[in-house]
């Protein structure tokens, strides 16, 4: 990958696609949108250079910033996906190219780990050193450990934040919908139905999160433990009222699965 050359990497997640733009090994612009049609897909394949890109996957407020002079030819995505369905729709385009768990040199990976969960914790380690454990708050909330070989320790996964708020209330008669940007701690033993749905995952969402930092530092004392995701910050928040020295020592990094994909595509 020379400097100057200008590269797409799309992470197609359970919720929606994040993509950034990087110039070489420099990460200019990200962006969420949603799952993208295949007819949007196919226009995409039409495309000779980035300006003729449609707005769906380069929106104007990334499009106006001029990322590129006019003309410029279209370039690479290179694609991880944790939705199969989605990959199938990307992978015969003719500027995609998949990444998979062959190209990650973590060691120990299993078969059916998500990519997503490599890429993170490889773009995590690279940058950050091993060991390391990543969570994701995702769609998914995930624990994903390396050591010090770079070999792959294991993790755990669970419903994320908003997940468990909806599951809850799709599997139950009585349940309402709630928003979840609250940010403050309810209280814990609620008299009402909202504030009790809200103490009751935010509280063990808690708790379970500071029981595994504290088991991952009682395996690597002095290891980073990093959070990513898009309800990151709202988790921090939270861990910040609650366990303010665990909140503390966590590094916050929103990019780690495009650091990750640099770390593979610098040898293309
Ligand atoms: N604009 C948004 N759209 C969707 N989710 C959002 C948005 N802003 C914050 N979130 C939060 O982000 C979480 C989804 O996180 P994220 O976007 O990282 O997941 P994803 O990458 O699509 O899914 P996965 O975890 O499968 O990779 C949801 O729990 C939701 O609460
Ligand atoms: C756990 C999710 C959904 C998180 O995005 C994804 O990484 C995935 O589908 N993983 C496959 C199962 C595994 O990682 O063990
Ligand atoms: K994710």
């Amino acid at each position: 990958m020379k400097p100057q050359n200008l590269w797409l990497a799309l992470e197609i997640g359970n919720s929606r696609l994040h993509w950034g733009l990087f110039t070489g090994e420099t990460l200019t612009h990200t962006w969420d949108t949603e799952h993208i049609s295949e007819s949007i897909i196919q226009k995409l394949a039409q495309c000779q250079t980035l300006d003729d890109v449609p707005p769906e996957i380069l929106p104007g407020h990334v499009r106006n910033r001029q990322i590129a002079p006019e003309k410029t030819p279209h370039p690479p995505i290179f694609l991880a996906s944790v939705v199969p369905d989605q990959t199938a729709i990307w992978q015969n385009h003719p500027h995609v190219r998949v990444i998979t768990l062959e190209q990650i040199p973590l060691l120990n990976m299993y078969p059916t780990l998500g990519i997503d969960r490599a890429l993170a914790l490889w773009g995590a380690g690279k940058k950050f050193g091993f060991p390391i454990l990543v969570i994701d708050a995702g769609t998914a909330l995930t624990f994903t450990g390396a050591d010090a070989n770079e070999s792959l320790l294991g993790g755990a996964i669970l419903p994320g934040l908003a997940l468990q708020f909806t599951t809850l209330r799709q599997k139950t008669a009585q349940l309402p919908d709630l928003e979840i940007e609250i940010i403050y701690l309810p209280p814990r033993f609620a008299l009402n139905t909202p504030e009790a749905i809200q103490s009751g995952i935010i509280y063990t969402l808690l708790a379970g999160i500071q029981d595994f930092c504290v088991s991952w530092w009682r395996l690597f004392p002095d290891a980073k433990i990093v959070i990513k995701g898009g309800d990151r910050l709202l988790l921090l928040k939270y861990l910040q009222f609650k366990f303010p020295d665990i909140a503390a020592r966590l590094i916050v990094e929103a990019n780690l699965i495009f650091w990750g994909m640099l770390e593979i595509v610098r040898f293309f």
